[in-house]
């Protein structure tokens, strides 16, 4: 049987991004005259629900949200974010020791993840990591995104894995519910900036730190 393939969610889970999201928000705001409407530790978690859900919670701040106003910052924000992509970005202690140690025991390891694929592709770069993935699917690789189950199996069909024998890395409700629509397990961290809310999520494990994950991969059998 092929070896359980290991799929990563990367805002969150592999790297932690929040800074640079947040610090492009706060571009499009500024633009806009509104300053800065985003605190980069208070409002870190909603930086993981991605563009729209930073734009939407910026402006409630000062008024109605108008759905309108989003959709015309977001392409202005993604640009911004394209230009500073990696000012504060890093990946998560012991991230790549655990995914080196999850090639060498044959294990399928690839990303899927809600960022823009450019902008997935781009970041792994930047951190040097891009070749440690089978394949990587963003946002709009697919007709479809998380939390359809569809983006998770075709992830790791592209990486040469079972799609019926994965397991999906991940740190928010929309990775919880991307594995639970696929009938497969998902392993949420505890840290990084929706960390505190995971345990909630009832995930088949969770781990505190990168060096737990090997033995929670194999724990699922
Ligand atoms: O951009 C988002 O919506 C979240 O991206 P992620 O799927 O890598 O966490
Ligand atoms: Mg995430």
């Amino acid at each position: 049987m092929l070896m359980r393939a290991v799929i990563f969610d990367l805002d969150g889970t592999l790297a932690e991004t929040s800074g640079d999201l947040i610090a492009a928000a706060n571009r499009c705001f500024a633009d806009l005259g509104l300053g800065a409407l985003l605190d980069p530790q208070e409002d870190a978690a909603t930086a993981m629900h991605g563009a729209r859900a930073m734009l939407r919670l910026g402006l409630s701040r000062v008024g109605e949200v108008d759905e309108a106003d989003v959709d015309r910052q977001y392409p202005r924000l993604l640009a911004y974010y394209e230009e500073e992509i990696d000012r504060h970005s890093t990946l998560f202690p012991g991230a790549m020791e655990a995914v080196a140690e999850l090639r060498r025991l044959g294990h399928p390891v690839a990303i899927c993840t809600n960022k823009p694929e450019a902008l997935a592709e781009k970041l792994l770069d930047r951190l040097g990591v891009r070749g440690d993935f089978a394949c990587l699917i963003g946002a709009d690789t697919l007709a479809m995104r998380k939390p359809d189950p569809e983006c998770l199996r075709e992830t790791v069909r592209r990486a040469g894995g079972d799609p019926a024998h994965c397991v999906l890395v991940g740190d928010t409700e929309t990775d919880r519910i991307t594995a639970r629509a696929a009938g497969v397990p998902s392993i949420l961290v505890r840290f990084g900036p929706n960390g505190h809310r995971t345990a909630d999520l009832h995930p088949e494990a969770l781990i505190g730190h990168y060096d737990e994950l090997v033995a929670a991969v194999q724990a699922l059998g």
